[in-house]
């Protein structure tokens, strides 16, 4: 049986993959205006690229903008991702900095999901998901890689790992070099929606990988980015045409 929990816009893990639309925003204004957009979309969840935001290391600044956040988008589930530059992100920080920055997301009460880089820091990455589950929020394990696609065994090696750290959801982005890549990446979620007990969630970036991003009916990845204005990473498309295909594939 499937690990899969409820959000305010369904239940995550099952039925249909869920899109989520991710705010990029370098100042709170443009944070904002980006969630009054995205509020108006069919978005189930909504990621804020903290590591985009100028201050998100001030604590004051970080609740304030969490809150304007959940204020605009209603009843959207909102993840709070740090993208460290290790992982093609913005952010570089000290680990015990960035811990404690997703610790105060997760404690805000505006906060739903928290991505944590599940290899980061990997002794520590169990009990750092625990803090977080224990503050109420659910946690997706992530680990990317923007240069090469890692063979099959190791890309559901990864994803295991994840569930055993105790994650809610195991994801990982991966860019592809080849077709057979795409393919690969396709394979391993497959594989790994069979053999794991919490949801996957996976992509392939770049244009070469759009399929995956469309295929989580098929694959089982149990949620899709897709873009509302600037897209947060290659391949990604924009909502409108998410939904086409979405509708199209649907299982319902
Ligand atoms: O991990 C992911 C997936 C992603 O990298 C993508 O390829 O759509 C986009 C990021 O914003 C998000 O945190």
């Amino acid at each position: 049986m499937k690990r899969t929990f409820k959000l305010s816009t369904g239940v995550f893990g099952e039925g249909d993959p869920k899109i989520c639309a991710p705010i990029v925003g370098r100042t709170k204004e443009d944070i904002f205006k980006a969630a009054e957009v995205i509020a108006k979309t069919e978005a189930d969840v909504v990621e804020w690229r903290g590591d985009w935001f100028d201050r998100v290391e001030d604590r004051d600044e970080l609740l304030e903008v969490l809150q304007g956040i959940r204020g605009r988008i209603r009843e959207k589930a909102l993840l709070f991702t740090l993208r460290t530059v290790y992982e093609g992100g913005q952010l570089a920080v000290m680990k015990d900095t960035y811990y404690e920055l997703n610790e105060r997301a997760a404690r805000s009460g505006y906060v739903d999901l928290v991505d944590v880089e599940a290899f980061r820091e990997e002794e520590r990455t169990s009990e750092e998901i625990r803090k977080l589950q224990s503050a109420g929020v659910h946690v997706i394990a992530s680990f990317h890689n923007f240069d090469r696609t890692p063979d099959r065994e190791e890309l559901i090696r990864r994803l295991t790992r994840m569930q055993e750290m105790g994650a809610d959801v195991a994801k990982i982005a991966v860019m592809p070099q080849s077709r057979e890549d795409v393919m690969t990446l396709m394979e391993a979620t497959m594989e790994a929606d069979h053999s794991l007990d919490i949801p996957v969630v996976t992509m392939s970036m770049g244009r070469l990988g759009v399929l995956s991003r469309l295929a989580g009916t098929l694959t089982g990845s149990a949620m899709t980015f897709a873009s509302v204005g600037e897209a947060s990473a290659p391949g990604q498309i924009p909502i409108e045409q998410m939904r086409v295909f979405c509708q199209l594939l649907s299982m319902k």
